[in-house]
């Protein structure tokens, strides 16, 4: 019987030594993936791994193992700094801008004073004229009443120089007397909040872009709110102007509630006690009514922070009757404070200054000529009527 619980007790522990080294194995097993934390840190550095383990083992046990591998892939993130750029001054961007404003639209001053300047002014050299202005976009009222000043002051002026009278003429008509000063002050330490409408296209992320570099070149200070989140390429579009220049832009996930990153802008732009908040809205048209409700509402909401001090609308000067309708349409469903006419430089049409200006009762405050980071100065109305007439 001894002998029996002798054998007994023998094959017992034979057998639980048997499952300890089955188990071990296993054990083993599952550890042989054990230099995994390393191979895992060389995945995203130099690919030294073991050309056989697949990458999916990579990324799945070691978690357990070795949670704590070294994470080093943020360290090399820090050198990336940009240099800062330091944007044109106002004074030099004007004169670079006049140049180019008079290589685009110099054939409509040119074209008007050959005609002007003809030996006899009869019916048909008025039909010339008037055909002229039309084309160049400078609307149908406009165009006959100052083919009627002309047609009076040439007559009775008898011979006055044509070149002086059409440049005060269309000085008047421009309208030099209006305030193109942009707003871009608060009140007390408020920051001035400028909201940036118009179509999508019209260049409206880039003027938001531009104008920052122009108050930045003023050494004022600046936060951009991108509330255009519509399209994601225009909110990213809008951060790298920002980073350029060293401007913080406040943005929102795609399709995100526009109001809400213009608030958060304004705010940020409050709490960091800048100059001026720029925010850049998103601009479909797919009805009037829901424009008027996207763009109340954000109106609505950032003034629960800080008063809009201007609502610039972009128009994009090759457009013509289109554009004059999108005028219409945003000067309904905002109160629009100027416009920002964009690729004059891509235009002869530049009588469209005087028929938006006719449609809203609003001036055009900023004009665009080119691509360039710079290409955006203020409207200036007898720069404007010399680049016409050619200097
Ligand atoms: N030639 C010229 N091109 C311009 C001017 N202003 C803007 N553009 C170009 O117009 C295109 C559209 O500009 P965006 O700023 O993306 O237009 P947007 O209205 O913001 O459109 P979304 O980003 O879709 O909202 C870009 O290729 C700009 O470089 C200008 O004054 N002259």
């Amino acid at each position: 019987m001894e002998t029996l619980a002798l054998v007994i007790l023998v094959i017992a522990v034979v057998g639980v030594a048997l499952v300890g080294a089955v188990a071990g194995l296993v054990v083993t097993r599952r550890r042989k993936p054990g230099p995994l934390p390393d191979t895992h840190t060389d995945v995203l550095g130099t690919p030294t791994a073991d050309p056989e383990a697949p990458p999916v083992e990579l990324s799945a046990p070691p978690a357990t193992i070795e949670p704590e591998a070294p994470v080093e892939p943020e360290a090399p993130a820090e050198p990336v700094a940009p240099p800062l750029e330091r944007p044109e001054g106002t004074a030099s961007r004007l004169v670079r801008l006049r140049q180019r404003l008079a290589g685009s639209q110099g054939a409509l001053g040119r074209g008007l004073l050959a005609l002007l300047s003809r030996e006899r002014l009869d019916e048909d050299t008025w039909e010339d004229i008037e055909d002229t202005l039309l084309t160049a976009d400078i609307g149908v009222a406009p165009t006959q009443e100052l083919v009627e000043r002309l047609r009076s002051r040439l007559r009775v002026e008898g011979t006055a120089d044509p070149r002086a009278v059409l440049r005060e003429e269309l000085l008047a008509l421009v309208d030099p007397t209006m305030d193109r000063a942009l707003r871009v002050s608060g009140e007390g330490d408020e920051p001035g909040v400028v909201l940036v409408v118009g179509v999508n296209g019209a260049g409206k992320t880039t003027t938001v872009g531009k104008i920052a570099r122009i108050l930045v070149a003023e050494d004022r200070s600046v936060v951009l709110g991108a509330a255009d989140t519509f399209r994601a390429a225009a909110v990213e579009q809008l951060g790298t102007w920002g980073e350029r220049v060293g401007v913080e832009t406040v943005k929102g996930e795609e399709g995100a509630d526009p109001a809400s990153v213009a608030f958060r802008a304004v705010e940020e732009g409050r709490r960091q006690g800048v100059d001026t908040v720029i925010v850049d809205t998103a601009g479909r048209l797919q009805n009037k009514q829901g424009l008027m409700d996207e763009l109340g509402k954000v109106k609505r909401v950032v003034e629960k922070q800080a008063p809009v001090t201007e609502v610039l609308l972009v128009l994009d000067a090759t457009t013509g009757q289109n554009g004059m309708i999108q005028a219409r349409v945003f000067s309904e469903a905002v109160d629009v404070t100027g416009i920002v006419l964009t690729k004059l430089d891509g235009s002869a049409k530049g009588g469209i200054v005087v028929a938006v200006q006719r449609e809203l009762g609003v001036p055009v405050k900023l004009v665009g000529l080119g691509e360039g980071a710079d290409d955006l100065a203020p409207f200036d109305a007898g720069a404007f009527v010399d680049a016409l007439l050619g200097g």
